[in-house]
């Protein structure tokens, strides 16, 4: 990690900012001009990417085209979704670790892993089985029954590492803004679609509402793979964990940080798809599976293709 990311991480805000605060902090992302990115025909995009341990800038696709890449990762590649959730949930961990070093949360209270009863919540269950290794103190959401033997495994492997369970979303934000310095959010992914359910509609709504910092896994959960939620409520979180490859939908909201965890993707099937990988570090074991995102790469299409072009 190069000085200038370490001193981020140490001074990392434990408080999610607000929109004059991201403002002045030189986001990019206003009422006024987050959504000025139109969206093409075009299926993929490009987009600065900065490699952790150096400070490198290159840069990868946004996808859209979600399913497919899935399709051959599972069909082709011959991936489980046991390979995909282990390996998804470690480099996520490995990506907190950046995010928000152990020192710095233990400071603020527990992290809340808010998991949801597909994919996107086996990640976050596997994330938390890590973080827990690592000696992060959090507790976990899971409220629904697991409907895949893979989250059951991993929810017992979460039993078995003592994680405490919270059994019910608390009714006040108050109540959660005091007994959490942290949300992960792998509550919903990109197959998302408004409206909420009714079962998970008050739990969607608290993270909506805190103001305790949220990181999401992969997507903020209410956004899909390519667009923003249409409804009012929209997660704003704080950092975002892409897997894979980041999703076009992360080009419209400002983070903090923004990493890029889990190399699986074969060159091979990057050509084939028509994908741009970022260039993975091969030295240490941290950039083998970590990419840190510019912020600029959340500035729009043309000066996010001006900066790649320029650095
Ligand atoms: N799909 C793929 O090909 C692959 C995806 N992968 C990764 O997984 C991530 C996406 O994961 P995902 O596909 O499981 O979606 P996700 O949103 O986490 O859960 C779906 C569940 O949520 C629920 N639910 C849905 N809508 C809802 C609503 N409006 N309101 C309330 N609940 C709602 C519904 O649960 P149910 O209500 O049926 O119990 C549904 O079953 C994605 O980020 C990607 O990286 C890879 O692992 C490999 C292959």
């Amino acid at each position: 990690m190069s000085d200038q990311e370490q001193s981020a991480d140490n001074s990392a805000p434990l408080s999610r900012q607000t929109s004059q605060q991201q403002s002045a902090a030189g986001a990019t992302s206003n009422s006024s001009n987050r959504f000025r990115f139109s969206f093409r025909k075009k299926t993929q995009k490009s987009a600065v990417v900065k490699r952790d341990s150096e400070d490198l800038t290159m840069k990868c696709s946004f996808i859209t085209q979600t399913e497919q890449l899935f399709a051959e990762l599972t069909g082709e590649l011959g991936m489980t979704l046991e390979q995909l959730l282990e390996h998804g949930g470690l480099s996520a961990a490995l990506a907190f670790t950046r995010i928000y070093p152990r020192e710095a949360l233990a400071r603020a209270g527990a992290a809340l892993v808010c998991c949801g009863p597909g994919d996107n919540g086996g990640y976050g269950l596997a994330c938390a089985k890590y973080l827990k290794i690592f000696g992060y103190k959090l507790t976990l959401f899971y409220p629904k029954t697991p409907s895949k033997p893979a989250y059951r495994q991993l929810l017992n492997q979460c039993e078995k590492l003592d994680i405490p369970f919270l059994s019910y979303m608390p009714g006040d934000v108050q109540v959660l803004q005091h007994n959490y310095g942290l949300i992960i959010d792998a509550l919903f992914g990109w197959t998302f679609q408004l409206p909420v359910k009714p079962d998970l509609a008050g739990v969607f709504g608290k993270l909506c509402d805190t103001t305790v910092p949220i990181v999401s896994i992969d997507v903020p959960s209410g956004w899909e793979a390519d667009k923003p939620p249409s409804g009012s409520q929209q997660l704003r979180p704080d950092s975002l964990i892409s897997l894979f490859l980041p999703k076009r939908c992360s080009l419209e909201f400002a983070v903090r940080r923004h990493y890029l965890a889990g190399r699986i993707i074969p060159v091979s099937m990057a050509t084939k798809l028509g994908l741009r990988l970022p260039c993975w570090g091969s030295a240490d074991s941290s950039s083998l599976t970590l990419a840190l995102i510019d912020p600029s790469a959340a500035a729009g299409d043309s000066e996010c293709l001006q900066s790649a072009t320029h650095k």
